[in-house]
């Protein structure tokens, strides 16, 4: 019934805040006899002031034959007496009063234990109820937050009555009036920089973002990475996230059940568990990262920043992610916990570009994912002006110092897997049989292989591509006469072509024609298991069809001007200016797209952000609410700081893992946009969406690849528009900003 609870020197029962706590008190009679008892309504009269029927509480009905009263007390509270009586329905008298002495309630227990209570309707007539109570203890909070909810669920909502799906033609009148919102017809006078580690503003070439060959001599924190003009810049890579939260449990009080499993099989390493060969039971509360209990000789949950086993590392994810890892590393084979995609394509068939995004959408959702490229380590080993001699099969030296870098690049990936990755994705052309027997051979016993074929048909498609790459690979970097580079590369593309084999043989997910989002096909061998499932799902929604998305936080609302997190306010005076400005934007951004979609929450501060825009149609999404803040929804940072300092602090150590008391933490908040992400993917218009700061900050972080430890602190400014180009060559970012 009640767990946790300290007791102070004056015997007051205290939360692990050092908060008193309360006992919620629910006392309940059952009578099953329902013909006898249908017209008497239970109540409870108590002795204070005095056993006055009048007075008496009406009990409510729980179910067909149990009627329940809770009240709340403090713990050191003096005796209670009273007694139950029943009212008839229709009439006010008489009343029966129950037999015998009045009942005494002490601490949430009845003295004289579960007497019936007794009740005389006449000489030969008596009713018996069987009586109940029970007592749980509840911090303050706990009942601040059940009451905030119990009154929310009466106040309406200004946006309740919006179906799910809506589209407004005509502006909205009456409260929307406040003030006309102008905008400036040029929208470009409305930009401003973008942070520096974002999305770039001009296209980048995939393969230069791709690992830095280690064998080859270059380290593995960051890459050199050449531009457009042929300058060199350095880009940090996501580094693979090696923090673990953990709660330590003590053996003694842990029930182990046979189908309950060490820590250790999952390679969590807690300096804890070392020094005290603890038994780790892995829990999760609700949804996420797996943890291990709580210590009984600590009250409160500790929480250890610890460094995973990279040689068995599990994702830092939450839900499903976790759940399918630890189920992959637990069954099995011990190869099928590395998982290399090992692309097949000819030249100029988006294959690298494929990889890239699937590198991104894995990391996102907590796999941690490389991707190898093989001609960045041709570039280093051989020079990046070969032409297109170099890729004749019937050239020996030629195939044969591709087959060795390709070696080197697969080499160096399963020596990363060995060290804790988890995915890598290898990036060749991999396009004979004997070369991709090559890779299933150094594969053997250490590595699963699933082949991505990529095939197009689309002679346009193709063209594009190919002169993408002159315009863009560092291979002709050093060519000035861009035809002169066209011809090279359609030879070495043609070269190709003579000796290409579609795969046939293994594992493999084969692309055709699906670049367009429209038609083609995905054919599927060999598949199974949670994480190939999801690349499969990927592949299938994922297009190149360029659009933009434009992701802007709800206008200021009520809640934001007073600081206070989570709830479900309107908007501030300033926010229903920025409704108006962003539908005057939205309105010119998007005016000759006539397809695009604008998506909110369910919370009414984006709906409200939303009400202006006409036109377009208005879909409310459940999965785009807020970060949910539990038991601190409607609180201020300051309060949770004074109130509750662990939580605080917990927060303010791992704000990504950190899941608030009854709500969520931003691991839950990923899981969740899973669906939300693939649909932008799917999406071949433009979509707006309005949401919230921690809600937009993991989806940029996932269009803009950003590290998972970094996206709890990512900037997301109110009253700012950030478009997201999603196009043939990755993705760029703008930014707008409608108020001062
Ligand atoms: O994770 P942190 O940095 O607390 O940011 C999330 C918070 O942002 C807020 C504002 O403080 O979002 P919103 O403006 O959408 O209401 C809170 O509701 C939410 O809890």
């Amino acid at each position: 019934m009640v767990g946790n609870i300290e007791e102070d020197r004056d015997g007051l029962h205290q939360s692990p805040l050092g908060i008193p706590e309360l006992l919620y008190v629910s006392v309940k009679m059952e009578n099953p006899n329902l013909t006898l008892s249908r017209d008497l309504l239970p109540h409870v009269s108590g002795s204070c002031p005095s056993l006055d029927p009048s007075k008496a509480l009406s009990m409510e009905r729980e179910s067909a034959s149990v009627w329940e009263l809770s009240f709340v007390v403090p713990p050191n509270h003096e005796a209670l007496e009273f007694k139950f009586l029943l009212k008839p329905k229709y009439i006010d008298n008489p009343c029966f009063i129950e037999e015998g002495p009045s009942r005494v309630l002490i601490g949430g227990a009845l003295q004289d234990g579960d007497r019936l209570a007794l009740f005389r309707l006449d000489s030969d007539q008596v009713l018996e109820y069987r009586v109940f109570v029970e007592a749980k203890r509840a911090s303050p909070f706990d009942l601040a937050a059940s009451w905030r909810a119990y009154q929310e669920n009466f106040r309406l909502s200004t946006v309740r009555g919006i179906p799910d799906v809506s589209i407004n033609s005509e502006v909205q009148t009456g409260s929307e009036n406040i003030s006309s919102a102008s905008l400036e017809l040029d929208l470009e006078h409305y930009i401003v920089p973008s942070p520096p580690v974002s999305a770039s503003s001009a296209p980048v070439y995939a393969a230069n973002l791709t690992e830095n060959p280690r064998s080859l001599g270059s380290g593995s924190a960051s890459i050199s990475s050449s531009t457009v003009d042929g300058s060199v810049s350095m880009i940090n890579q996501p580094e693979t996230v090696k923090l673990t939260e953990v709660n330590v449990p003590d053996p003694s009080k842990v029930y182990q059940s046979p189908g309950m499993v060490k820590s250790q099989s999952v390679g969590t390493i807690s300096p804890l568990q070392k020094e005290d060969d603890l038994r780790g039971l892995l829990v999760d509360r609700g949804v996420g990262v797996p943890r291990l209990v709580k210590s009984s000789s600590s009250n409160a949950f500790t929480n250890l920043n610890l460094v995973t086993d990279t040689k068995n590392s599990i994702p830092a994810a939450a839900g499903a992610v976790a759940a399918a890892a630890i189920a992959d590393q637990m069954l099995g084979p011990k190869e099928h916990r590395h998982l290399a995609i090992v692309m097949v394509s000819l030249p100029a068939r988006g294959k690298t570009y494929t990889a890239a995004k699937l590198t991104r959408y894995l990391r996102w959702l907590g796999h941690n994912t490389k991707h190898f490229n093989v001609g960045k380590y041709r570039r280093l080993k051989h020079g990046s002006s070969q032409f297109a001699d170099f890729f004749r099969a019937d050239n020996p030296e030629g195939v044969e110092a591709r087959n060795e870098v390709a070696k080197m690049a697969f080499e160096d990936m399963i020596s990363w897997m060995q060290e804790g990755g988890q995915v890598g994705i290898f990036d060749a052309t991999n396009s004979s049989k004997q070369r991709r027997n090559m890779l299933m051979k150094l594969a053997e016993g250490r590595c699963k292989i699933i082949f991505l074929e990529t095939i197009c048909n689309d002679v346009d498609i193709i063209e594009r591509n190919i002169r993408f790459k002159i315009q863009q690979s560092p291979d002709y970097a050093e060519v000035s006469d861009f035809e002169a580079g066209l011809r090279d590369f359609k030879e070495r593309v043609a070269n190709y072509e003579k000796v290409y084999e579609t795969v046939e043989e293994g594992s493999y997910i084969k692309m055709i024609d699906m670049a367009s989002g429209h038609g083609g096909q995905i054919q599927v061998k060999n598949i199974s298991g949670y994480l190939p499932g999801r690349i499969v799902c990927f592949l299938v929604n994922t297009h190149l069809t360029p659009r933009p998305i434009l992701l802007t936080r709800h206008g200021e609302s009520q809640y934001n001007v007073r600081g206070r997190i989570g709830g479900d306010s309107a908007l501030s005076e300033a926010g229903e200016l920025y409704k108006k400005k962003l539908a005057k934007f939205v309105e010119k951004r998007l005016k000759s797209e006539r397809a695009a979609c604008i998506w909110t929450s369910t919370l009414q501060r984006t709906i409200l952000t939303a009400g202006p825009i006409v036109g377009f149609p208005k879909i409310q999404w459940r999965a785009l609410d807020e970060i949910n803040a539990g038991v601190c929804d409607g609180m201020t940072y300051e309060e949770i700081k004074k109130n509750m300092p662990e939580e605080y602090e917990s927060r303010n150590k791992d704000k990504l893992r950190y899941r608030y008391p009854r709500g969520e933490s931003y691991l839950d908040v990923i899981q969740r946009l899973e669906p939300v992400i693939i649909e932008l993917e799917r999406q071949r218009a433009p979509v707006v969406v309005i949401s919230h700061q921690a809600v937009l900050r993991a989806l940029y972080a996932y269009f803009t690849d950003r590290p998972l430890k970094e996206i709890a602190d990512i900037e997301m400014p109110l009253h700012t528009i950030i478009e997201i180009q999603l196009g043939v060559t990755g993705v760029e970012e703008k930014r707008y900003k409608l108020m001062d």
